[in-house]
């Protein structure tokens, strides 16, 4: 399915969730995040559902939703749950009707295992899904970018480009070359996070 745009980060915390609304908003796309650990400061689609100022998206219930903020592995074999590929695939046709687009985030970024021998990466292809990476610049920021395009280069998926998330930093335009993937935009850091600052930054996004 073309039309599955699959929101990955160079790590957690790295502002997936934002860009996933910003991303969703820009392409008036249905919203899904599978797998969500963590469950006290909310979900990231409670998150996005309340940031989105359009009213045709959809934000699609989560698959698993595990209590424990930690990979997906470990928080479902706390709660004696094993996370089923399947089961996300299957939901995936059930969810997403043949013409409309959906941004799908991921939990953490791309090795993230989902069970002992399914990872974030595999999903991704299962689904068919195309990439955005959203990178933040931090020190070491460089080094998680670039094994991160890495293997998305040797697992031959398709990659849109690079989300960039807080101000401007001259990584961004390095990392863009030396992974050769496109720069799609830069998400500025907002003192405040809102619906009219995500429709904003939703009309910069260059796809
Ligand atoms: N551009 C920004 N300006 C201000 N705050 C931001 C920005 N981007 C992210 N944040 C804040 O940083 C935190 C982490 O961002 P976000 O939840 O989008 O990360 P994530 O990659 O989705 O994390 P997870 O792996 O847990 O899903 C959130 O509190 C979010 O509001
Ligand atoms: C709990 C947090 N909100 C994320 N969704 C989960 C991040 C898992 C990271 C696992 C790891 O890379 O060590
Ligand atoms: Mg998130």
């Amino acid at each position: 399915m073309s039309n599955r745009i699959f929101i990955t980060g160079i790590g957690t915390g790295v502002g997936k969730t934002i860009t996933a609304a910003c991303v969703t908003q820009a392409l008036g796309a249905d919203y899904w995040k599978p797998v969500q650990t963590g469950l006290l400061e909310g979900t990231d689609t409670q998150t996005v559902r309340a940031l989105l100022s359009n009213t045709t998206s959809v934000c699609h219930k989560e698959v698993y939703c595990l209590q424990e903020p930690a990979s997906p592995h470990l928080a479902a074999r706390l709660e004696n749950v094993t996370i089923d590929p399947a089961l996300i695939l299957q939901q995936a046709s059930i969810i997403q009707p043949p013409q409309r687009s959906l941004v799908i985030e991921g939990a953490g970024g791309l090795m993230v295992p989902l069970n002992e021998d399914v990872f974030t990466l595999d999903l991704i292809r299962q689904l068919q899904a195309k990439v955005i990476i959203v990178a933040q610049n931090y020190l070491g920021s460089i080094n998680h970018s670039l094994l991160t395009a890495r293997v998305l280069q040797a697992s031959d998926i398709p990659v849109l480009g690079w989300i960039f998330n807080g101000d401007h930093h001259s990584n961004e335009e390095d990392v863009v070359r030396w992974s050769g993937y496109p720069k799609l935009g830069r998400i500025p850091h907002a003192t405040v996070v809102d619906a009219n600052f995500i429709a904003l930054q939703a009309k910069q996004l260059m796809f």
